[in-house]
């Protein structure tokens, strides 16, 4: 199957020498979804600001498809900006668009079209900040569905989120994918992540990555997460970490 992200060696930091990410190697085809699985500050998003490169020092390869799309936590989000949900879905568009330039009409059916798919059709002229916490993701993905991008990053986007977006959200992934898109889904699940084909585990390093059988051995999350935060079923299987994020619902 045809790569679309593969990383050799890929190194980098916000102050050069201080590598937040050491050596990162992986490969995610077309068609599949990784899980990025890390402790508070082990690199996950240092890794999507290198993808995207945005990272004042990197060295090492990424070979990328095409510009990713990149799909920011909901909390994040300014909620007082006077931007609807469509507003905000149409600025998938704009880096198509030369700055003289005005976005078209073909744009505006697309950001009308990509809130249809995250099923807030109805929504579309509702404030972004009046929205729920999981109707605002599924804007943000609906931005990232008008960049139509080969490759998107996603960083928890099922974290905190109400169950119909949930639902819907995973239902656009499967949609992502069978169109040959690759995925890649920053996330604090490891159930979750079990469910996937391909999990990469950072702790400012790589520590492994494959598909989950492989990825999600004990050993493994204890050289991610470390002991403490590793808890496990009857049958010795690693099943969640304790949560060491305080996420807004
Ligand atoms: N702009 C920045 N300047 C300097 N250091 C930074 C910057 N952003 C992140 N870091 C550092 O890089 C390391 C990795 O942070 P990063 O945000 O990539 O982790 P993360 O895995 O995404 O964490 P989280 O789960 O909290 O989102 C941390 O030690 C962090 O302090």
């Amino acid at each position: 199957m045809k790569s679309r992200v593969v990383t050799r060696e890929l190194r980098g930091g916000y102050v050069r020498g201080a590598d937040v990410l050491g050596g990162v190697d992986f490969s995610v085809a077309a068609g599949e979804i990784a899980a990025v699985l890390g402790p508070n500050g082990g690199g996950k998003t240092t890794l999507f600001r290198a993808l995207l490169g945005e990272l004042p020092f990197r060295t090492g390869e990424v070979t990328l498809a095409g510009r990713p799309a990149y799909v920011p936590q909901t909390e994040g989000a300014r909620l007082d900006f006077p931007v609807s949900a469509h507003d905000v879905a149409l600025m998938g568009a704009y880096g198509r668009t030369p700055w003289f330039k005005r976005v078209g009409r073909d744009d505006r059916a697309r950001a009308d079209a990509a809130l249809e798919r995250v099923g807030l059709a109805d929504r579309a002229h509702a404030r972004f900040g009046t929205l729920s916490g999981g109707q605002r993701q599924r804007v943000l993905i609906a931005r990232a569905l008008v960049q139509d991008a080969p490759v998107l990053l996603l960083d928890e986007p099922l974290s905190g989120v109400d169950r119909p977006s949930a639902a819907q959200i995973e239902r656009v992934f499967a949609e992502l994918r069978a169109e040959g898109r690759a995925l890649l889904v920053a996330t604090h699940d490891v159930a979750q992540a079990r469910a996937w084909p391909l999990v990469l585990c950072l702790n400012h390093g790589q520590v492994a990555f494959g598909p989950p059988e492989e990825t999600l051995t004990t050993d493994v999350l204890r050289r991610t997460y470390g002991d403490e935060l590793v808890i496990l079923d009857g049958a010795g299987q690693a099943v969640t970490v304790a949560c060491h994020h305080q996420h807004e619902h």
